[in-house]
Parts: C-alpha cells; sequence; structure tokens
C-alpha cells in the first residue's frame, strides 16, 4: 500500500475520529468528514476535536471536510463509523464507487431488524462490505494504546485487504469470514452493557455483572446461532471480548445510560446527559422483536428493551427473572 494512499473516514465523533487518527499513524492521507461546514473548519483550525476526544491532536495528514463526495475522490476506501440510524440517510452516497466499506457502527435496525451488514447491503454491492468491531473505547484507541479488534467480510482475503488499511503496532486486526456473527455480537453487548449498567445503578455488587455478562453472552449466542452466525465468533473479540469490555468499562456509554435509568432517569434524559450515541436502546428493541419472531427466549435482553419501553419497572423486572424456574445451565 502506498504511503499516500487516501482512506475517508465518515464520522467526526468518537469512534470516526478515533480510526482517523489510527489510519494518520499508518501513514494514509485521511479526510475525515464531519456533519458540516462549521466543525469541519473548526476541527482543521484547532487541530483537535474537543467535544469528543479533547486533548488529542490531529496530525497534518488528517484533513476534515464536510463534503461526502467530494472525500471519497480518489479514496481507496471509506470507514463508515456514523452511528446506525444514519445508514438509510448517508449510504446512498457511496453506492456508486467499488472502493471497500468498512462499517465501524454496532447494531441492529429496530424497524427492518436488520444487522449492519444487511443494512450496508440494501446500499452497497455485498463484496465491497466489511465490518470493523471488537472491544475498542474510542478514547483508548486514539492515544494509541493497545487494542485487539475483528475485520469481518464475505472471505478472508477480503477481510485481510480491508484490515490492510489500517498498519499500527497499537491496533492489532484479526480477520473473519462470518459477518453475522460478528455483526450479532457487536450489536448485542450493548444491551447487555445496559443491563450491566442498570446492576451497578441498583448499587449491586460485582456477582450480578458477572451473571449478567455470561448469561448474556449465552443468549448473544442462542440469537447468533439462530441467524445463522458461529457460536466461536461470539467467544472472540467482538463477543466476548467487546461484551467484557462493555460491561466492566466506565468508559463504556451504554453501560453508564443502564446506570442512570436504574437512578430513576428516563430513557430520552440519560441518553441526553451522555450526549453522544447509545446504540443498545434501538438494538433492544429489535432484539426482543427479532427473538419473537424466532421463538427464541433471551430473558435478560427482553427485560432491558420492556424496562425501556415503560412496560415494567426495573425492581419488578429483576424479581421476575431472578424468580424464573431453576434449570440446568
Ligand atoms: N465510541 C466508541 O468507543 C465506539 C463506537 N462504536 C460505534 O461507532 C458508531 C458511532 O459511534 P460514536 O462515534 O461513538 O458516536 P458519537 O456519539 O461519539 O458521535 C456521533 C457522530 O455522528 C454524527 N451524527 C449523528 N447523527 C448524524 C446524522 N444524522 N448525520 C450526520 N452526522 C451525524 C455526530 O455529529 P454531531 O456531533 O453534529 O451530533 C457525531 O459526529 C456507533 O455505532 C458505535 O456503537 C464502535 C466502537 C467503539
Ligand atoms: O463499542 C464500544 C467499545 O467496543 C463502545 O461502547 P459504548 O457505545 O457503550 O461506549
Amino acid at each position: 500500500m502506498g504511503e499516500q494512499q487516501v482512506v475517508t473516514v465518515w464520522g467526526a465523533g468518537s469512534w470516526g475520529t478515533a480510526l482517523a487518527l489510527v489510519l494518520a499513524r499508518s501513514g494514509r492521507q485521511v479526510r475525515l468528514v464531519a456533519r458540516n461546514d462549521v466543525q469541519a473548519e473548526l476541527l482543521n483550525s484547532s487541530r483537535e476535536n474537543a467535544r469528543y476526544l479533547p486533548g488529542i491532536p490531529l496530525p497534518a495528514n488528517l484533513h476534515v471536510m464536510a463534503d461526502p463526495v467530494v472525500a471519497m475522490q480518489g479514496a481507496a476506501a471509506c470507514v463508515y463509523a456514523l452511528p446506525c440510524a444514519t445508514v438509510d440517510s448517508c449510504l446512498p452516497l457511496l453506492a456508486d464507487g467499488d472502493y471497500p466499506v468498512i462499517a465501524a457502527c454496532k447494531g441492529l435496525h429496530p424497524q427492518t431488524l436488520e444487522r449492519t451488514d444487511q443494512m450496508f447491503a440494501r446500499h452497497i454491492a455485498a463484496q465491497r462490505i466489511a465490518l470493523l468491531s471488537g472491544p475498542s473505547f474510542a478514547a483508548e484507541v486514539a492515544r494509541g494504546q493497545p487494542t485487539a479488534i475483528t475485520m469481518a467480510a464475505s472471505d478472508l482475503a477480503k477481510a485481510e485487504a480491508a484490515a490492510a488499511f489500517f498498519d499500527d503496532t497499537s491496533f492489532r486486526i484479526y480477520s473473519s469470514d462470518d459477518l453475522i456473527g460478528v455483526a450479532m455480537g457487536g450489536a448485542l453487548k450493548n444491551v447487555i452493557a445496559i443491563a450491566a449498567g442498570m446492576a451497578d445503578g441498583l448499587g449491586f455488587g460485582h456477582n450480578s455483572v458477572a451473571a449478567a455478562v455470561t448469561r448474556g453472552l449465552s443468549e448473544m449466542a442462542r440469537l447468533t446461532v439462530a441467524c445463522g452466525g458461529r457460536y466461536e465468533t461470539l467467544m472472540g473479540l467482538s463477543g466476548l471480548g467487546d461484551l467484557v469490555l462493555t460491561c466492566t468499562g466506565t468508559l463504556s456509554r451504554n453501560r453508564r445510560f443502564g446506570a442512570e435509568v436504574a437512578r430513576g432517569a428516563a430513557a430520552a434524559a440519560a441518553v441526553a446527559s451522555i450526549g453522544q450515541v447509545v446504540e443498545g436502546v434501538r438494538t433492544a428493541e429489535a432484539a426482543d422483536r427479532l427473538a419473537g419472531h424466532l421463538g427464541i427466549e433471551l430473558p435478560l435482553i427482553q427485560t432491558v428493551h420492556r424496562v425501556l419501553s415503560g412496560s415494567v419497572r426495573l425492581p419488578d423486572a429483576v424479581h421476575v427473572l431472578m424468580s424464573r424456574p431453576e434449570r440446568a445451565e
């Protein structure tokens, strides 16, 4: 790969900026697409993303711009790091190219119940799509702290080709050909992180978080396998790895959101106070509905959705969960 290869990153929030920094450290010419000209100018002139990643300087080979069409001209790849809710409005602009599109967002669509690979495939030819997912808090990645993550595509060669755009020894990428497993792991761990945050907010101890991680992993695997993904993928970075990080790491927005709801905040107010995307809210609804369609029981995930939608109170939900008939593990 040439030193001057251009890679575009769409999304100047936490994750897009962090990935742009990794690509810049890898020697790429990076174009980071912000929401508008005002944001782009601010980031270019201050050389910092003060709102999302304060204190981390933007290097000279990272240029921020607002027009995604201009940003894609001559680019070898696009990394899509906007929230999942933007996919249908933004992705049509990437439909015509032949460069790979690396999806870095994590979630399920609450209406269509699609995974990220399916959401992207509605707009982009399937062979252009790769997914990047795994335990990776943006702030740590941005600071160059060691991170291991998974790149998935329809075959291993495509996943490796997508991974090759990143060439930073602090950012180690494993490849996978299980798009379904990687997409499901990244989406569902956010819902379990909300449950872990709720346990924290209720003042429960470490035991409840360990139970949420373990039973949550079991639910994630059940739904993933029913959707055609591989159990082994859920035991890797994009499943168990990201689940542990998000359920225990204080940087997790989904976990913090769960804790705030448990302390009495309304869901909308908790999202507003975090001030960044909390993907687990939409995914909880989607996963509950998907499980219903497939006839699968997911007690934790369904409880999170029912608490957030107001159909059950959290203390009652905990009682119901703990009173379920005992059964073999
Ligand atoms: N942060 C992390 O540690 C990680 C995040 N991810 C995933 O990456 C995805 C993005 O998350 P993250 O960067 O953290 O989110 P943030 O909330 O940090 O940033 C969201 C960005 O998206 C922009 N945005 C929101 N809505 C729109 C829209 N309709 N049109 C254009 N721009 C929009 C925001 O602009 P504005 O500032 O103007 O609102 C902001 O730049 C999520 O799916 C998340 O799960 C994955 C791994 C790690
Ligand atoms: O996905 C993430 C880390 O891998 C970030 O999780 P949160 O969105 O909960 O902060």
